[in-house]
């Protein structure tokens, strides 16, 4: 695919959960189980899934900060030579991600810094220019983090991502733990940065509204596995999949958060995965079919699902 930027291939990753006396690891919890994920340039991909079914493993994988066990992740139409290598994250707290010790104006431009040369005048001259780009007065730039809003701290996280110059941003939750009042006008900002600069993002959420209004694509995401994928509306006004149909149906109203696991779609123990298809148990369509593992099929060319009575879910209409 010539706009594909990124590409997970049947990623599986475990982490050790238990050691017996010798220190041998005895159970792994299976965090990832056989992920396929592509993003293309310049889109928004949302990724949805309730807790626990491998969202910040995900993103973690994607910045580098693990790898996978098997599988591949293929970044080569990345820019290695650049900080992040072309990818840079904004975290849901922003507080508890910029360093409280520094001036806002040293924390935004700390990716670029680290390896440059220049003067401090030209990295002071950067600052004040990311912090315009995000609308962060200049003036407040020798204040600490900790002296502005919660709002204002996000921009501040974004300002330092930009200055990276990535390809790629990976935003998780990136407006969960703001005031309602400021959600918009961040998402607003981060779409309108998307179009100057022509960003790709990878946008982690819990909220379907966020997802809904920000993303090109979703990806469902169910026991480390991508179940549904395609365009928004496919996939979040007709959905394919009996997960993703329960999670829509979890929702009362759209402005209604992912918090808990809805009734019915429970998320089995990753400690041992289940045979076949890994909604089966809570499946209300599940039948002797689905005792064989699902893989990724194509519905159209902009929706895909793991599930092979997806055609006759759709031509019920989800009865
Ligand atoms: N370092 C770790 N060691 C052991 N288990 C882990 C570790 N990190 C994550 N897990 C487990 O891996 C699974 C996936 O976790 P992950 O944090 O990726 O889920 P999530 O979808 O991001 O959840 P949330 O929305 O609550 O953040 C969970 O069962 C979690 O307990």
């Amino acid at each position: 695919m010539s706009d594909c930027l990124l590409e997970l291939t049947n990623v599986h990753l475990a982490f050790p959960s238990r050691r017996n006396w010798l220190g041998k690891v005895t159970e792994y919890v299976h965090a990832l189980n056989g992920l396929d994920l592509t993003v293309r340039r310049g889109e928004t991909l949302g990724i949805v899934g309730e807790s626990g079914c491998g969202k910040s493993t995900l993103a973690k994988l994607l910045m580098g900060m693990l790898t996978p066990g098997t599988g591949q992740l293929d970044r080569s139409r990345l820019p290695a030579d650049r900080p992040g290598g072309g990818m840079q994250m904004v975290f849901q707290d922003p507080l508890s991600s910029l360093d409280p010790r520094l001036p806002v104006w040293r924390i935004i431009t700390e990716p670029v810094w680290i390896a440059s040369r220049s003067s401090e005048k030209v990295r002071r001259a950067l600052a004040e220019k990311l912090a315009q780009q995000v609308g962060v007065r200049p003036e407040y730039l020798d204040r600490p983090p900790h002296a502005f809003s919660g709002g204002q701290r996000q921009r501040i996280a974004i300002a330092r991502a930009l200055s990276a110059q990535p390809d790629i941003m990976v935003l998780d939750e990136p407006t969960s733990a703001l005031d309602i009042s400021v959600q918009a006008q961040i998402l607003n900002l981060l779409v309108t940065l998307q179009r100057q600069q022509n960003l790709t993002y990878i946008l982690i959420s819990h909220n379907v509204s966020v997802v809904r209004h920000m993303s090109d694509r979703v990806a469902v995401m169910y026991l480390g596995q991508v179940v549904e994928m395609g365009e928004t509306q496919s996939v979040l006004e007709a959905p394919a999949h009996p997960y993703t149909r329960l999670l829509m149906e979890s929702v009362p109203r759209l402005d209604t958060p992912l918090g808990e696991a809805p009734q019915n779609t429970e998320l089995p123990g990753n400690r041992h995965l289940p045979a076949g298809c890994y909604f089966r148990e809570r499946c209300p369509w599940a039948e002797s079919g689905c005792a064989v593992p699902q893989p990724l099929r194509r519905l159209t060319d902009n929706h895909a699902t793991r599930c092979w009575k997806a055609e006759k879910i759709i031509a019920m209409g989800g009865k």
